[in-house]
């Protein structure tokens, strides 16, 4: 487990992090988003101790990391493998190694160096390549590389800075789907640093999104897509351009509770009228359905129990934008715009 304390870092009268709070849990993948100059490296950089924080603590599977000097810093910082953004192989040492540089360093016996290279070698799926230099490896290979050496010391904890950053999409799912692996089949506690929604949607348990220094927005994927409208939930599942139907009321939904599979069809059903969909984003996270859509509906229907039928079928709804102006016989409903 990794658990952030208060952790602060100035440079000069600079605050470049201000008592940050973050825990993730054993096996969990836990993801930090935020705009440029937020302090995502940084806070990297400390939590591999390549910093030291001016204040506040990191333990990494009960020990605090800020406190420790020496011998013991040292032992503690092997349960930390980090990957970076370019991966940052030696260009003179083959793939296999470079994997087994890590190892080498530490003075491990030769035959079992041999065969932990070998063992992370397949595990990247990068056997077939590990005679090649990294000029000689595409980037998605090369990050496999990365992550193979930064597995190398068997750590508890893998920090991924920016390791999908300027990698095709293809690539990309590809080490997505590794480093899943890695927290499902080894355990590994896994803190990714990223600029990219799409990587926090695709692996993250859990997410924090750094502004200004401040942890501004944190939780699990799902519960915050699932339950607010806040920015984080917005930039984690935004909405797609919207199809034109002007003579529909058009409504905002979002899934949020147990939704049954035919949860559109049995709206309709209890509205009595059809629904058009607009847009529409529904994917998984973490085993449940998360979604975002925008249906058009008759506008003569009722705004609450419009709301009230989606609610009662797990999905909030709002309207939105203006309200159809449509003479409506018997009706004194004013058609002013939706706030
Ligand atoms: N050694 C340093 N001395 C002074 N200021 C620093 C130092 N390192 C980083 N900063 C400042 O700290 C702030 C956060 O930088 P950091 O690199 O952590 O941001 P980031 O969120 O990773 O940005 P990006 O996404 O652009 O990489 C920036 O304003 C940066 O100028």
């Amino acid at each position: 487990m990794i658990e952030i304390s208060g952790l602060t870092k100035r440079y000069g009268a600079t605050t470049v992090l201000d008592g940050i709070d973050l825990r993730v849990e054993d096996g969990r993948i836990a993801a930090v988003v935020g705009p440029s100059g937020a302090g995502k490296s940084t806070l990297a950089r400390c939590v591999n101790l390549l910093e030291r924080p001016t204040s506040g603590s990191i333990s990494v599977s009960g020990a605090d990391l800020a406190a420790l000097s020496g011998r013991d810093l040292r032992r503690a910082r092997q349960q930390i493998g980090t990957v970076f953004q370019a991966a940052n192989l030696l260009r003179r040492l083959t793939a296999a190694q470079n994997v087994a540089l890590p190892m080498r360093n530490q003075g491990l016996p030769e035959n079992e160096v041999r065969r932990r290279v070998g063992d992370l070698l397949e595990r990247v799926g990068m056997m077939h390549r590990a005679n090649h230099y990294p000029s000689q490896l595409s980037g998605g290979q090369r990050q496999r590389i990365g992550i193979a050496r930064g597995l190398a010391l068997k750590p508890s904890v893998l920090l991924s800075d920016e390791a999908t950053s300027g990698l095709d999409p293809n690539s990309t799912r590809a080490i997505l789907a590794l480093l899943t692996e890695l927290r499902d089949d080894l355990g590994v506690t896994i803190l990714v640093i990223t600029h990219e929604m799409d990587v926090v949607r695709g692996i993250a348990d859990h997410v924090a999104q750094l502004d200004h220094g401040r942890i501004v927005e944190q939780g699990s994927v799902a519960d915050i897509v699932r339950r607010s409208d806040s920015p984080l939930a917005t930039a984690l599942l935004p909405m797609p351009p919207v199809v034109a139907a002007p003579e529909l009321r058009q409504w905002r939904l979002r899934l949020e509770g147990e939704v049954s599979p035919f949860w559109l069809a049995e709206v309709s059903r209890d509205l009595g009228s059809d629904v058009a969909v607009l847009a529409a984003l529904i994917e998984e996270s973490s085993q449940v359905p998360v979604g975002r859509l925008t249906v058009g509906l008759d506008p003569t229907l009722d705004e609450k129990e419009v709301a009230e039928r989606f609610r009662s079928h797990g999905v909030v709804a709002e309207p939105a934008g203006p309200a159809v102006l449509r003479a409506v016989a018997g009706s004194s409903r004013s058609a002013e715009p939706a706030a």
